[in-house]
């Protein structure tokens, strides 16, 4: 029998499979064998919270990719009110827009074929899209923040400064000053600000260094893009945010621009969804699409911008959004290789977790919190007795029936772009 992850008993008789997407089959075991048989479906009417674990090379990337795109590939009238927003901190997510040919024998065996995914739309911070044109990327558009976004705390943690440090607490009271002052500002106005500012020169002179450093990001403009430019409805949008890396404090930097996008989002799904709920009472109004939609944000090697022991410019958004996300109609999917490094609001209120083999002691320790709730058995125990050494094979633990299925996640119909790259250099899938 098909199983629904996600979905109550009483959704699953008013539903059926409707709302629903393919992610991969159950496995079974029988005496010493195990095989492939149900058919495991996610509940996408529902918002959620995902996690997604595994250690590094088990498939988790793939497995975020592989539930992106049969989001991308749903009925119309789901997908015309659904958006689809990957913040793609390691820049492996764009090759969605090919078919993956290299599986296509494994395709074929679970009945589909490699297809490019049509409705994916690449965007690439402002500054820096000269170098993904260099390298010939396909771009459909590009994105900036708006530096008055920004708040004095959010310009410190970008910053990697400690919060109670002087030039930290200098750095704020400028820009409360400047929010005071003016409805916009640029980068060149804080700048000019401070410089007129009757204080320490070697202060003056450091803050300014970390202002012009912010300038050379390519990441802000004072145009700021709007939630609406980058949510585009029906579209898996990635946001390619993984060329900080090569900039100091990289990860400050995508988280910064993670927690910015993450709270609009968070305050205008609020917005709509008041306005949503007048149009289900008064009858005579249209309900057909939102002007909102719908969203689904992931997150890859998330451990990174909602740690358990510090805090990012993306820690405050998220956990708003993992406490409160549900009410307004957001969807969040973690990914990561160390559980064990996640905010503990992660573990505590994800309603299904996907996790592939994982062996470092701290990770197995926060993988059996949550498994406390469904078995008896510690994780790593319960992988070995029931789950093949395979990579893509995961227990999915479902919150909503109490239960774990052990499962294969389906092989990706476009291009994996994750795969670790190989000395030898041939194409073995056309056998050259
Ligand atoms: N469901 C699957 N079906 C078939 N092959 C898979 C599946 N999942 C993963 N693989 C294979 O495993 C490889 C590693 O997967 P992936 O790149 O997602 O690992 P990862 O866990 O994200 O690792 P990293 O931590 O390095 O990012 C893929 O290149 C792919 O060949």
């Amino acid at each position: 029998m098909d199983i629904i992850v996600g979905r109550s008993i009483d959704d699953l008789e008013k539903y059926k499979y409707s709302g629903s997407i393919f992610i991969g089959k159950q496995y079974i075991k029988m005496e010493n064998a195990t095989s492939l048989s149900n058919n495991i479906y996610l509940d996408v009417n529902n918002p959620h919270l995902i996690l997604i674990a595994g250690k590094r090379g088990q498939g988790k990337s793939y497995t975020l990719a592989s539930i992106f795109e049969s989001l991308a590939t749903m009925e119309e009238d789901l997908l015309n009110n659904f958006s689809g927003l990957i913040f793609d901190t390691m820049g492996i997510f764009w090759t969605m827009k090919f078919p993956n040919y290299r599986d296509a024998e494994a395709l074929e065996r679970w009945g589909l074929k490699p297809q490019a995914i049509k409705n994916s739309r690449i965007l690439v911070p402002e500054g820096l899209s000269d170098k993904y044109r260099d390298i010939d990327m396909p771009i459909d558009d590009r994105f900036s923040l708006n530096p008055s976004d920004l708040s004095g705390i959010e310009w410190v943690l970008s910053f990697n400064l400690d919060p109670s440090s002087q030039l930290s607490l200098y750095i704020q009271r400028i820009i409360k000053k400047m929010q005071e002052n003016n409805n916009r500002y640029t980068i060149e106005d804080i700048i000019n600000y401070i410089e007129k500012l009757n204080i320490d020169n070697r202060i003056k002179n450091s803050i300014i260094t970390y202002f012009d450093s912010a300038n050379s990001w390519g990441l802000f403009s004072d145009k700021g893009y709007t939630t609406k430019d980058l949510l585009k409805p029906g579209y898996i949008n990635i946001l390619d945010i993984s060329l900080f890396t090569a900039i100091t404090g990289g990860w400050s930097i995508k988280n910064l621009v993670i927690g910015l996008i993450a709270k609009k989002i968070f305050y205008e799904r609020l917005l709509y969804r008041k306005k949503e709920e007048l149009d289900e009472i008064y009858i005579s109004r249209d309900m057909n699409n939102r002007e909102f939609p719908l969203v689904w944000l992931a997150i890859d090697e998330a451990h990174e911008s909602i740690p358990n022991d510090s805090i990012t410019p993306a820690t405050e958004s998220l956990i708003q959004i993992i406490r409160e996300g549900r009410q307004p109609g957001i969807t969040l999917v973690l990914a990561t290789q160390q559980p064990g490094k996640m905010h503990t609001d992660v573990i505590t209120q994800s309603d299904i977790v996907i996790s592939h083999r994982v062996t470092a002691e701290r990770d197995l320790n926060s993988l059996n919190e949550i498994m406390k709730n469904f078995s008896a058995q510690d994780i790593d125990i319960y992988m070995n007795e029931n789950l093949p050494k395979k990579k893509g094979a995961a227990l999915i633990l479902d919150d909503k029936s109490e239960k774990i299925y052990a499962m294969q996640i389906k092989p990706r119909i476009s291009w994996h772009g994750g795969a670790d790259p190989t000395l030898i250099r041939k194409r073995l899938w056309l056998n050259q």
